[in-house]
């Protein structure tokens, strides 16, 4: 036996949600996936839990170290709780809907897990709902992307929305081009970029990497700041998609850059992405371009949203809803007419039953609705 201690505690970074966040989460949950439907992204639901193998081995830098991990006492074989659901749609779009045509448009919803929180923040289990687009990763498909991102996060209530973009593959493109590094300098190089040392990069010997430092903030200045590298090919087609994507997102997003951020971006290639909404701490969503592997490998783009955040936020808002008290013996008819026209009614079970007691706001008397 447990102590009564310890009998009912959770585990760190994991939480039971109670009714008014369950309200707001339920809410928020499908004004998002109504967007993604309404754009056309069919909703798929992959389990909670798989072999370790399937998810780690659709997307090249997926690493299995973060998640939960143990054998499977019926396969004997080692599975894990999902960590992220996109490998799991990507599996799905080129096993069994490889025959499906192509742009597909698929949604998922679900919790993810992780064997620990990501940095200050201890959360382990987080909700993700998200859409990918396979077999299209241009920037056509980036921009619908971005642009239904926005537009579900505004849907669920999100406000004073910026996206920052980021380039995942760009400091490997230039070592194996106009700026060369060995192996062993690239990774340092890297390293110093995402910790932003300049000091450090140059004594790394990444010295030729110190402006792309200074190329972040607002998008336009700091594009600016990247063509005056006169870098060539390498920068120009990934600037031209940039701007093609910025284009056609809504106005009063604002819109930066930092072309090296790589925090969290395990397997996107040319485009990243991150979404800021005000009142959240940290990004509420994440998405990029990314290659499927298989044979042939398919190309994708798409997002994550992780509302968690913004749930708490808006739930401490949330209106307080209408309750109808039903006493004993009520007129059952009466009732189920009310509840179709959108009332929520809670039945007395005995006499002990009260409706103030029992947060209701209003009462049903014969068949009319009395206010308390
Ligand atoms: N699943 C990724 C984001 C993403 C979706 N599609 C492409 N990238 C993440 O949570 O970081």
């Amino acid at each position: 036996m447990m102590d009564t201690e310890t009998r009912d505690l959770l585990p760190e970074g994991l939480e039971d949600r109670l009714p008014q966040d369950t309200a707001a989460a339920t809410r928020i949950t499908r004004a998002i996936m109504d967007v993604l439907d309404s754009h056309g992204y069919d909703r798929v639901q992959p389990p909670g839990v798989e072999f370790e193998r399937s998810l780690a081995s659709r997307m090249a830098g997926i690493e299995t170290r973060r998640m939960v991990r143990f054998i499977d006492p019926s396969s004997l074989r080692m599975m894990a709780l999902r960590s992220d659901i996109t490998p799991q749609v990507g599996r799905i779009a080129v096993t069994r809907l490889k025959d499906a045509p192509r742009p597909l448009r698929l949604a998922y919803a679900g919790q993810v897990t992780a064997i620990k929180g990501d940095g200050l923040d201890p959360t382990r289990e987080r909700l993700q709902i998200g859409a990918e687009l396979i077999g299209h990763a241009g920037t056509a498909a980036a921009g619908e992307v971005v642009a239904v991102a926005i537009e579900a996060l505004q849907a669920a209530g999100a406000t004073g929305i910026s996206v920052d973009f980021t380039m995942p593959g760009l400091v490997d493109a230039l070592a194996a081009g106009p700026w060369p590094l060995t192996p062993a300098q690239l990774d340092a190089v890297r390293r110093e970029l995402d910790a932003k040392d300049a000091g450090a990069l140059v004594t790394e010997g990444g010295a030729a990497y110190l402006p792309l430092i200074h190329a972040t903030g607002p998008l336009d200045a700091a594009i600016a700041r990247l063509e005056a590298l006169a870098l060539g090919e390498v920068l120009d087609e990934r600037i031209a998609a940039l701007r093609q994507i910025a284009a056609r997102l809504p106005a009063g997003v604002r819109l930066t850059l930092d072309p090296t951020e790589r925090h969290g971006f395990e397997y996107q290639s040319w485009f990243g992405f991150q979404i800021f909404a005000d009142g959240v701490r940290g990004a509420v969503a994440r998405g990029g371009s990314y290659s499927i592997l298989g044979e042939p490998a398919e190309p994708a783009v798409g997002f994550s949203l992780y509302p968690d955040p913004l749930i708490t936020a808006l739930a401490a808002h949330e209106a307080p809803r209408d309750l109808l008290f039903l006493p004993l013996g009520h007129d059952t008819g009466a009732a189920a007419r009310l509840r179709a026209v959108g009332w929520r009614t809670v039945a007395a079970l005995g006499d002990a039953c009260d409706a103030a007691t029992l947060g209701c706001t209003h009462r049903l008397e014969g068949d009319e609705v009395v206010a308390l």
